[in-house]
């Protein structure tokens, strides 16, 4: 094996490899596949996963197809010292006990650490050591104060290498309506430079498919918690592929093998051992490798309770142990499970080295583990921090290092804003279409328009009380039911919005016309379809402006519904929350309309004036009587319409103050959904 550094001169040469002939390994056997452009051919004729040509881990992967992206690639030394993070805890009190003051928590506590490009490195530690927070800090993700130092080439984190890194979460956040080809389709047209064209995009994504193995499930939909899609395995590797589309220079992935079986964790390993060793550099976290995945690494990070044990290389963990005195006594045990029982403060007994039982008879002590810990970490603030940090000193008057600048030649890989607002629309359309155009909601709406149909059938002037509640039905139920509709849309989306918006995939204004517009044919067609149904059913007056007018007002009532709702989901980001305080408003938008109650006292009154529901009442009532009509008020009487009380409260002179308030609230409602939106945003 070759050392280390003559290893990197290698990779980073080898990030260069020509477009012609790219070495891939079928899970069994070894391929060659020439990577010209009828690349997708190839694809289409594999026909199942055990024949996926799967890059085994010793070579770079065909993701540098495109010269734009082999540009992309620029070698990144990422160093870590002394990082600290802790969390505030709010210790609530119950209906008992009052809340006791704000208390922190120091997750993270002096991690240090070098990976060079073409390295791996591991994190390991037990569950809760603080693995994830010490790679999300890694990313730049981490709210909140992180003290230490953190630099990719001796700078700090930037945009530009916000570009650059990938990070695979735990939980894999895809969409679940997707296929996988969809998933990574629709990401390689986000997230790839505006240079390389639609067609070559695409080709990026059938390349990923084909290198994760994943050409069995290519047309296989995502799934989700209510239905069935792809296994875990084939989950993960969707996730680790979105990250590998942009050829990112630092790979960061958190417990990617989690779940899997041996031998596909094992394939995931050497996958990104392949990246790494094509001149990336890559950082994971994983929870107990087997000792065959151990030895792929090639440095670790150890962790216990925040503090690291252990930092470097991963061939030297036992020597470095055995030096302190401790040895696992015998030789076929896993270096990752020492790791982890000496991480937990479970250390071999001296006095009899080679019995298993001693070494973990010592279990139920808690202090002696306590001690142990204190102990090792007492140990790597001796042995193994100063060498850390003076080779992170040395690094930082290395000239050669800080030419690789990274802000340099800033690679522009977003796309123009009317492109991302076209592939958001057609990903949210392609998402939601089981939804929006679900039979279910179609037959709600279509029912209730039949059903108040025949409830108000050919109602006439002679009975205008009747008619006019159905005018005041129409405002209500399409002020409810977009409302509730729209409240679902960003608490839902948030951890896909989180995600994608932290790699820099789009902007928020992209994606916010893009979920709006999106909505809106659905949210459209279904009043019209009630209105037609009810409106000529109900003997509303039979003129065609008049229907088209009461269409047009109630679709503007849709609108302005719509965006309060997305408003309250988006201020509130919390479905329950959001629903609960949605019903309230609606209940008092019902009583304060203007047809149940004519007498409000004056010092409540106000609240008509903030309902949408009422300024639609008005404008529909306006629109179906004229000044000049009159009802039988019985006696063989007849009377005006707008003399009839529940006209005459609403008064009818200025319309236009009526259409001025919705179309402020429509403004309104939609600008204070965008401005939460922002503001909930990670920086
Ligand atoms: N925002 C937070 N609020 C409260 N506690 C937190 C917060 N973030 C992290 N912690 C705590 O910090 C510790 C480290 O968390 P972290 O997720 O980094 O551990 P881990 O080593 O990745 O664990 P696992 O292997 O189980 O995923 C945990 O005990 C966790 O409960």
């Amino acid at each position: 094996m070759m050392p280390p550094e003559q290893e990197n001169t290698n990779i980073i040469t080898t990030g260069n490899i020509g477009p012609s002939n790219v070495m891939l390994t079928n899970w069994t056997e070894t391929v060659t596949v020439h990577a010209e452009p009828s690349v997708s051919s190839s694809i289409n004729n594999t026909s199942s996963c055990s024949q996926d040509q799967v890059l085994q881990g010793q070579q770079e992967p065909a993701l540098s197809r495109f010269t734009i992206l082999r540009a992309s690639l620029r070698p990144v030394t990422l160093e870590f010292a002394d990082v600290a993070y802790s969390v505030s805890l709010s210790t609530k009190g119950t209906w008992f006990t009052s809340s006791e003051p704000k208390s922190t928590r120091t997750v993270l506590n002096g991690a240090s650490g070098i990976v060079r490009p073409g390295e791996l490195l591991a994190m390991l530690g037990p569950s809760g050591s603080g693995k994830t927070t010490l790679l999300t800090a890694l990313a730049g993700r981490l709210p909140g104060k992180v003290s230490g130092t953190i630099t990719y080439n001796g700078q700090a984190f930037s945009s530009s290498m916000k570009r650059r890194t990938g990070f695979v979460t735990q939980d894999d956040v895809l969409y679940p309506h997707l296929t996988v080809l969809e998933t990574l389709t629709y990401a390689a047209l986000l997230r790839l430079p505006k240079k390389l064209t639609r067609e070559e995009k695409i080709e990026q994504a059938e390349l990923i498919i084909m290198e994760l193995g994943l050409t069995k499930c290519r047309n296989s939909v995502v799934g989700g918690p209510s239905f069935r899609g792809i296994s875990g395995g084939e989950r993960k590797r969707v996730s680790i592929g979105l990250e590998m589309l942009v050829n990112p220079s630092l790979l960061l992935l958190d417990e990617p093998t989690s779940g899997l079986d041996s031998t596909t964790a094992q394939r995931i390993v050497a996958t990104l051992r392949g990246l790494a060793r094509g001149g990336r550099t890559v950082v994971t976290t994983i929870h107990q490798p087997s000792s065959r995945l151990y030895r792929m690494f090639d440095k670790v990070v150890v962790l216990s309770e925040g503090c690291p044990i252990y930092s470097g290389q991963a061939g030297r963990v036992m020597e470095y142990f055995k030096s302190l005195g401790y040895n696992p006594g015998f030789n076929f045990m896993n270096p990752a499970d020492f790791l982890l029982d000496l991480a937990n403060g479970l250390v071999p007994d001296t006095r009899s080295q080679d019995d298993q039982l001693e070494f973990h008879g010592r279990l139920d002590h808690h202090d002696d583990q306590n001690s142990a810990k204190q102990s090792l970490i007492s140990s790597y603030k001796n042995n193994l921090y100063p060498l850390l940090i003076s080779e992170i000193h040395r690094n930082a008057r290395d000239p050669v290092l800080h030419s690789s600048s990274l802000r340099g030649s800033e690679v522009q890989w977003t796309t123009s804003c009317w492109q991302q607002f076209k592939v958001l629309l057609r990903r949210g359309l392609q998402e939601r279409k089981h939804e929006s155009y679900s039979g279910l909601r179609i037959f709600q709406v279509i029912s209730v328009s039949i059903l108040s149909g025949l409830l108000w059938w050919h109602s006439d002037t002679s009975h205008i009380q009747d008619q006019v509640g159905l005018l005041f039905f129409f405002s209500i139920f399409w002020g409810f039911f977009p409302l509730y509709n729209a409240i679902f849309a960003f608490p839902q989306e948030r951890p896909m919005l989180i995600k994608e918006r932290s790699s820099g995939m789009y902007r928020l204004s992209s994606y916010y016309f893009a979920r709006t517009a999106g909505d809106l044919p659905m949210e459209l067609v279904m009043p019209t379809i009630f209105v037609t149904v009810t409106y000529w059913m109900g003997g509303l007056k039979p003129s065609l402006i008049t229907f088209v007018l009461t269409l047009s007002i109630i679709l503007f009532n849709v609108l302005v519904s719509q965006g309060l709702g997305l408003a309250l989901g988006a201020i509130l980001m919390d479905v329950k929350q959001a629903t609960t305080l949605a019903s309230v408003t609606m209940l008092v938008f019902l009583l304060a309309g203007g047809y149940y109650i004519q007498r409000i006292p004056p010092f409540i009154a106000w609240l008509k004036y903030i309902s949408f529901s009422h300024y639609c009442y008005k404008l529909l009532v306006g629109v179906q009587y004229s000044a000049t009509e009159v009802y039988d008020c019985g006696l063989q009487m007849h009377c005006r319409v707008m003399d009839f009380p529940a006209i005459k409260y609403l008064g009818l002179d200025n319309m236009w103050w009526d259409a001025a308030a919705l179309t402020i609230m429509l403004v309104g409602y939609r600008l204070l959904a965008y401005v939460a939106l922002r503001m909930g945003q990670p920086h």
